[in-house]
């Protein structure tokens, strides 16, 4: 039986070849909404555990949903945390972004965090876990780091000092830049657009392209997004779920009720 049957690949394999890979958050926690983005024609998920309300359940039941749609998922914690890492990937999680990785061996840690003994601390759960599903995906233990991406986000002044050395770290697949944490901790809250934070995210994907590591980046302004695609980002995420209804619905609201009304529904509605 050839390993790996019953898993889809890793979003690793061929990264950093070929076109730019394209994709939305998925942020609700409804795996409704993320089956109708999974049929989006995109060609990524990202699947937020930091800043939306998901659990392990909803991300396990995500992931199973999007499994039916030519799209692959990507599910980002909501630390680097080496339990949080484990119980992830034993929900069948293949593909993990990491918030708020500052140096060299923060990345070293959520390496080791990905990797069982003797070359990380991984535990052994493969009997219980969907991530081998249940032991099915013959030779499992010993060959799951083919099935694991690991991306490390930069995100803030600190990292962005260090990328090299991020990037550089044996076992990290990509690094994906947050430009909305990184303007915070440049002391421009709020200004993704602020042009040093556009040029520290212009220097992370010039030092990521020099040493041959894929580079993603997160860009909701469409003039910001083709200019990193510009210059060479190899995935980037440019929507998410919760801000297309949220702009969506206000437009609606623009469109139908007289200015200047607020569109509150009657009480009873
Ligand atoms: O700092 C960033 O940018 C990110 O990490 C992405 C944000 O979390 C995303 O929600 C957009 O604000």
């Amino acid at each position: 039986m050839p390993f790996r049957v019953g898993l889809p690949a890793p979003f690793k394999e061929g990264l950093g070849s070929g076109r730019a890979r394209v994709g939305m958050w998925a942020c609700t926690g409804n795996p409704l909404v993320t089956e109708i983005c999974a049929g989006s024609g995109l060609d990524w998920l990202l699947i937020d555990g930091e800043h939306s309300t998901n659990s392990l359940e909803s991300i396990s039941v995500q992931l199973q949903v999007a499994a039916g749609y030519p799209i692959q998922p990507v599910v980002r914690l909501p630390a680097n945390d080496t339990v949080l890492i484990k119980q992830y990937l034993d929900l069948g999680a293949q593909n993990l972004l990491i918030p708020m990785v500052d140096d060299a061996g923060q990345a070293a840690a959520a390496v080791a965090a990905v990797r069982y003994p003797p070359h990380g601390v991984r535990g052994v759960g493969s009997a219980l876990a969907r991530a081998a599903r249940w032991n099915r995906v013959e030779g499992y233990l010993g060959r799951a780091d083919e099935t694991i991406t690991l991306l490390v986000q930069v995100e803030t002044a600190q990292a962005v000092a260090n990328v090299a050395e991020i990037a550089g770290t044996d076992g990290v697949d990509g690094i994906f830049i947050g430009p909305s944490d990184l303007a915070a901790s440049m002391g421009y809250l709020g200004q993704q657009e602020h042009p040093e934070v556009v040029a520290a995210v212009e220097r992370c994907i010039a030092v990521a392209k020099d040493l041959g590591v894929p580079v993603g980046v997160n860009a909701f302004a469409e003039a910001t997004a083709r200019r990193y695609l510009d210059a060479g980002v190899d995935f980037i995420l440019v929507g998410a779920d919760v801000a297309l209804l949220a702009r969506a619905s206000e437009a609606l609201a623009a469109k139908y009720l007289p200015s200047g009304e607020d569109g509150a529904a009657p009480a009873s509605y």
